[in-house]
């Protein structure tokens, strides 16, 4: 991964992961997920975190989400170390800079597409602005005729492009999609790709999956080790 998108031009990574590490449950006894991981996503550019299930691709995100602290390490959005922010901070910047497609695209069932794309707009007051970026962003990925479909009468690509019209819609400069193709047939998933290259045109995009196509998609992919190392039976 390079840090600028220009020959000569020297620009700072949008997302950058310093020395990671993170490990769940009790101290004496933890389950060592994260060792070590660094890794950094310029703007223009697409980086996918590849490896076998319960590698830690999924806390990987979530530490880069700002919703998971690490044990030690940095996260930086535009250069920033988010640790010393408050949840309430965060949750603010978070909000302008991170749009992020959850697993199981996390969709609200009882609303409709529509609104669920703009949920990350509810709190202030809807604009005109704001209502027609959803009907042009669900345009732009194929969404036209479902704005008023509840997720449940949607299909998994659907369901995948409504949650990544929601992670766009306060025009976020990173974006993070965790296995957006998973459980998808091939040519949904190619559909998918295709929307997450040109999304990554002008975006710091991360992306994990163990999807062969997603991972020729992206500039770089970075492998988990076989980690999620849990203490040995005595
Ligand atoms: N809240 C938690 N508490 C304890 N252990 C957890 C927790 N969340 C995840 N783990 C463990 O951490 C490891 C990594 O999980 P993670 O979900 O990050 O893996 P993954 O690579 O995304 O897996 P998959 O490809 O199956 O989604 C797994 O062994 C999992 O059981």
């Amino acid at each position: 991964m390079t840090a600028s998108t220009e020959p000569g031009l020297i620009c700072t990574p949008t997302l950058t992961l310093e020395q990671i590490y993170l490990a769940y449950g009790e101290s004496r006894r933890p389950t060592i997920v994260l060792e070590g991981v660094s890794l950094a996503v310029s703007p223009g550019s697409m980086v996918c975190v590849a490896g076998r299930s319960g590698s830690g691709k999924t806390t990987l995100l979530k530490v880069a989400h700002g919703a998971l602290r690490p044990d030690t390490g940095r996260v930086l959005w535009e250069g920033e170390d988010i640790a010393p922010f408050s949840s309430d901070q965060l949750a603010l910047k978070r909000r302008n800079l991170v749009g992020y497609v959850p697993q199981d695209s996390g969709l609200i069932e009882t609303m409709t597409a529509f609104e669920n794309v703009l949920v990350p707009r509810m709190p202030e007051r809807l604009s005109r602005k704001d209502v027609d970026r959803a009907r042009m962003l669900m345009a732009d990925l194929g969404l036209r005729g479902r704005e008023n479909h509840r997720p449940n009468a949607l299909s998994g690509g659907e369901r995948q492009r409504v949650a990544l019209a929601r992670a766009l819609i306060n025009d976020p400069a990173i974006v993070l999609a965790d296995e957006p193709t998973s459980g998808l047939d091939r040519s949904t998933a190619d559909r998918v790709i295709d929307i997450l290259v040109d999304v990554a045109k002008d975006r710091a995009v991360l992306v994990a999956s163990h999807d062969p196509g997603l991972i020729i998609a992206a500039q770089l992919t970075h492998q988990m080790e076989a980690l999620a190392i849990a203490p040995q039976p005595r």
